[in-house]
């Protein structure tokens, strides 16, 4: 059983058909990539998976519950994290400071700024943001403020606050996206590196196949609204029906 199953999902805008009968598996513990030209429904797709979005008819399940109807938040404390292309952090506090918030919202169920300053008496969630920071390779970093950080470091400290939260599935829209080789490359390390040690299932949209080839596991083509295949790498790079579907769109 997949820890997220989708079954001939649709989901109109208006007469505009985004998706048709999506089929979907992801594996527990696998990186999971899913790829296709623009406008192919990749992140409608998302949506639906983080209550965003509803399918007009079709079934989302994810550690065997329906996703149908539950709020964002309520699937977001069931395990399911999004990772945003432009990182969401605080820019005026600290890169510890930021780690320490989801902390603090996973224990207590919500978050308010004067939490931080009872921090010096809350050892367990110190040590956590701390595991966090070490988890991404940012340790030596825990005293700058967040703004002043380039755009990779920026991704790391957003993945450690997303780690903060234990997801089960991370959810990852494009996260190489305008990003310079030398970050993407560092990215594509963190991800791998996080995967080795915690071993948490992974969805990943992505237009740079070097990132997917790099990271996926399995990979799911959509075009024009429709999973065309589902397979390993392997299998995808050379599959007619994949480079049809890119040599008739945009990419
Ligand atoms: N809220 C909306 N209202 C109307 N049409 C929408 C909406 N969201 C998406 N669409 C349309 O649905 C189709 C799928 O869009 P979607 O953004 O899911 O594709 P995508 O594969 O993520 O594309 P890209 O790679 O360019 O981000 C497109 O034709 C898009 O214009």
């Amino acid at each position: 059983m997949g820890i997220l199953e989708v079954q001939n999902v649709n989901k109109s805008f208006g007469g505009l058909k985004a998706l048709q009968n999506v089929n979907l598996n992801i594996e527990e513990g696998t990186i999971h990539a899913i790829i296709g030209p623009n406008g192919a429904g990749k992140s409608t797709l998302l949506n639906c998976f983080v209550g965003k979005l509803v399918p007009d008819t079709g079934t989302v399940m994810f550690n065997g519950q329906s996703l149908l109807g539950i709020k964002p938040h309520e699937i977001n404390q069931a395990g399911v994290s999004r990772v945003f292309q432009t990182p969401e952090i605080f820019t005026d506090l600290s890169v510890f400071e930021n780690v320490l918030i989801p902390c603090f919202a996973k224990r207590d169920g919500s978050f308010k700024m004067n939490a931080l300053n009872r921090v010096r008496n809350e050892v367990d969630i110190q040590e956590k943001a701390e595991q966090m920071l070490i988890d991404v390779n940012m340790i030596d970093k825990r005293d700058m403020i967040a703004s002043s950080m380039s755009r990779g470091d920026k991704r790391r400290l957003e993945m450690a606050m997303c780690l903060a939260q234990d997801p089960k599935l991370l959810l990852l829209d494009e996260p190489t996206a305008g990003m310079a080789r030398a970050d993407t490359n560092n990215t594509i390390d963190l991800l791998s590196e996080i995967q080795d040690r915690r071993h948490i299932t992974m969805a990943v949209i992505e237009h740079d196949m070097h990132v997917v080839f790099s990271l996926a596991q399995k990979i799911s083509v959509l075009a024009q609204g429709t999973v065309i295949v589902e397979d390993l790498p392997e299998n995808i790079k050379g599959h007619p029906k994949v480079q049809e579907a890119y040599l008739g769109g945009a990419h």
